[in-house]
C-alpha cells in the first residue's frame, strides 16, 4: 500500500479528539499507511528562520511543518487566500482586495511548500493536497521533478465562470489545477462551474469519465461531498462536557424553546441575514416572542482582514438592537457569543435547542449543518433550517430549505421549525441522518483516495507546467 502524504495549511494533530473530524478521517488513513502530514506550523518567525522544517511523530504519523516569515503569511494567508480567493470563490467581488502584491507571496509560500516536501517524498507516495491556500503545489513540484500521484480537494465552493474571471491571473490559477492527477469538489454545482470554466476559457476537451484535456494535460474532476465522523461525533455527545452542557442549557432555558447558530464570523455564514430574519419572525409573532431564544456562538476568525472587522460591529449592532428593542427583563431574544466553544461541548449544546440556523450566503459544504443533525436525541429531534447555497444542500434535502437573503422566507421557516409537530421532526431527522451516516467523513476519505488510485497521469512532461 502506497504511503499517503497529506498537504495542507493548517495541521492538526490527530490524536487529540478536537482536532476534529478531518483530522479523525485522515488520521486513520496516514495511521494504516505510516504517512506524513506537511503544512504551515502557526509559527510566524524572523526572515532568517524560515528554512527549518520540524518534524514531529503523532503515533504512527509524521507532522512535517514549516514557519512563515510575517511577510509572506500577510501576502499568503491574509492577502491572496483570504483577501481575494476567500471572497472571489465565495461569490463576493466586492469583497476582494486584488493587491498586486499578495500573489507574489502566494506564489512564494508555494514555492516553499514544494521545495520543502520534495526531499521527504518516496518514490510511491500518494499525495493529497488541501484547499485554496495551495492551489499551484502539484505545479510547482511537478516543476521540481516530482512525478507522483497528487490528488486536490477544494474545501470551498468554485463560482461561476464569469465570477472566476475577474481574478487577475485566473487563468493561471486553474491551469494550474491540470498539474493534478484529480480535482475534487463539494458538490455538483461545483464541478459544473469547473467544467464550464475550463471548457469556455481555457478550451478544455471534455473526454469521458469526467476527465478534460488541456495545456497538453489530462485532468480527472469529480464531487466527493465531504462528511462528519458520526461515531466520533456521538462519542464527543455521551462524555462528559457535552452531557453537562445539554444539562445546563435545559436547566437554564426550562421555559423556553432554543434555536442555535454556530459559525466562524465570516461574512459568507449569513449573520446579519440571519438576525435579519429572526427580527422579523419576533417581529411578526409577539405571543412567541418571550418562548424564543436563539444563541448564536461567532467564533473569531481571520481579524486581521479588513471586511472580518466590519463584519463584527455590523452584528454587535444588530444583536443590540434586537435586544434592546424585543427583549424584557426577564429574558432577551439574542444571545450573542464572540467566542470559539471547545468543540467537545457543542454537542451538548445542539441537542439542547430546538432549531439549528445554519443559513450562509455561500458555504462549501458547512459541517455544522450535519453535527446538529447527529446530536439530535431522535426520539424528540430538532429541526434543521439550511440555507440552499450551502454545500450540504446537495445532500440534505429534508431540511427545512430556505434563501438567506429572502428576511421574510427565512422568518417563515423559523417559525415552521418551531411549530413542527413530532411525527415529521422525526420523519425528517431520519431520512436526514441515513445521509450523514452513509455519506460520512470516511466514505468522502475512501471515494476521493479511490479515485486517486485510478486517475491515470497521463502525460508525464512537466515543461510547460513551469507558472
Ligand atoms: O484556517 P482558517 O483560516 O482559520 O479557517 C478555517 C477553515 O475554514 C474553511 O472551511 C471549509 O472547509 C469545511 C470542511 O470541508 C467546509 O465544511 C466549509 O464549508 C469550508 O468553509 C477552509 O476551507 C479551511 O481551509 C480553513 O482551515
Ligand atoms: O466555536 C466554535 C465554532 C465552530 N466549531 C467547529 O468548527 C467547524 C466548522 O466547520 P464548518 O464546515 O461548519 O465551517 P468552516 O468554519 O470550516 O467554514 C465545525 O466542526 C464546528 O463544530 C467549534 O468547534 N467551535
Amino acid at each position: 500500500m502506497s504511503r499517503l502524504v497529506v498537504v495542507s495549511n493548517r495541521i492538526a494533530d490527530p490524536r487529540k479528539t478536537a482536532a476534529g473530524g478531518l483530522a479523525v478521517a485522515l488520521a486513520e488513513v496516514l495511521n494504516n499507511t505510516g504517512g506524513l502530514w506537511f503544512g504551515w506550523s502557526g509559527r510566524i518567525v524572523d526572515q532568517t528562520e524560515v528554512d527549518d522544517v520540524h518534524v514531529q511523530q503523532a503515533g504512527p504519523v509524521k507532522l512535517a511543518m514549516v514557519d512563515l516569515s510575517k511577510a509572506d503569511h500577510d501576502a499568503f494567508y491574509l492577502g491572496y487566500s483570504n483577501g481575494v480567493l476567500w471572497p472571489v470563490f465565495h461569490y463576493r467581488l466586492d469583497l476582494a482586495d486584488f493587491d498586486a502584491g499578495y500573489i507574489a507571496g502566494y506564489r512564494r509560500v508555494n514555492q516553499l511548500f514544494a521545495r520543502k516536501l520534495l526531499p521527504l517524498l518516496r518514490p510511491d507516495d500518494v499525495i493529497w493536497v488541501h484547499d485554496y491556500h495551495l492551489i499551484p503545489l502539484a505545479a510547482e513540484l511537478r516543476a521540481l521533478g516530482c512525478q507522483q500521484r497528487i490528488g486536490f480537494f477544494l474545501h470551498i465552493p468554485l463560482p461561476p465562470p464569469l465570477i472566476l474571471a475577474a481574478i487577475p491571473g485566473h487563468d493561471w490559477l486553474i491551469r494550474a489545477l491540470f498539474a493534478y492527477d484529480l480535482v475534487g469538489f463539494q458538490s455538483e454545482a461545483d464541478l459544473d462551474h469547473f467544467a464550464r470554466y475550463v471548457e469556455s476559457e481555457a478550451h478544455a476537451q471534455r473526454l469521458p469519465d469526467q476527465r478534460w484535456r488541456a495545456f497538453g494535460r489530462t485532468v480527472h474532476a469529480g464531487a466527493f461531498p465531504i462528511g462528519i465522523d458520526v461515531q466520533e461525533f456521538t462519542e464527543l455527545a455521551n462524555a462528559r462536557e457535552a452531557v453537562e452542557m445539554y444539562e445546563r442549557t435545559k436547566r437554564e432555558y426550562y421555559r423556553r424553546k432554543l434555536l442555535v447558530g454556530v459559525d466562524r464570523l465570516d461574512y459568507s455564514k449569513g449573520l446579519p441575514q440571519r438576525m435579519r430574519a429572526f427580527r422579523e419572525f419576533l417581529d411578526k409573532n409577539p405571543d412567541l416572542r418571550s418562548s424564543a431564544t436563539l444563541i448564536q456562538i461567532a467564533s473569531p476568525s481571520r481579524e486581521n482582514v479588513g471586511a472580518y472587522s466590519d463584519l463584527l460591529h455590523e452584528l454587535e449592532s444588530l444583536c443590540g438592537s434586537i435586544n434592546g428593542n424585543f427583549g424584557d427583563l426577564d429574558w432577551m431574544p439574542v444571545r450573542y457569543i464572540h467566542r470559539t466553544v471547545a468543540r467537545a461541548r457543542l454537542p451538548g449544546l445542539y441537542k439542547a435547542s430546538r432549531v439549528a440556523l445554519v443559513t450562509p450566503l455561500r458555504d462549501g459544504m458547512n459541517l455544522v449543518a450535519k453535527e446538529f443533525l447527529a446530536a439530535q436525541d431522535e426520539e424528540d429531534p430538532g429541526v434543521l433550517v439550511l440555507s440552499r447555497f450551502a454545500g450540504a444542500a446537495e445532500q440534505l434535502k429534508e431540511a427545512l430549505l430556505v434563501n438567506p437573503y429572502d428576511t421574510e422566507g427565512t422568518a417563515a421557516a423559523i417559525l415552521l421549525a418551531l411549530q413542527m409537530p413530532l411525527e415529521e421532526r422525526r420523519e425528517r431527522h431520519q431520512s436526514l441522518m441515513r445521509n450523514v451516516r452513509q455519506q460520512d467523513v470516511h466514505w468522502w476519505c475512501e471515494r476521493f483516495l479511490a479515485a486517486l488510485a485510478e486517475a491515470r497521469a497521463e502525460e508525464k512532461g512537466t515543461s510547460w507546467l513551469r507558472l
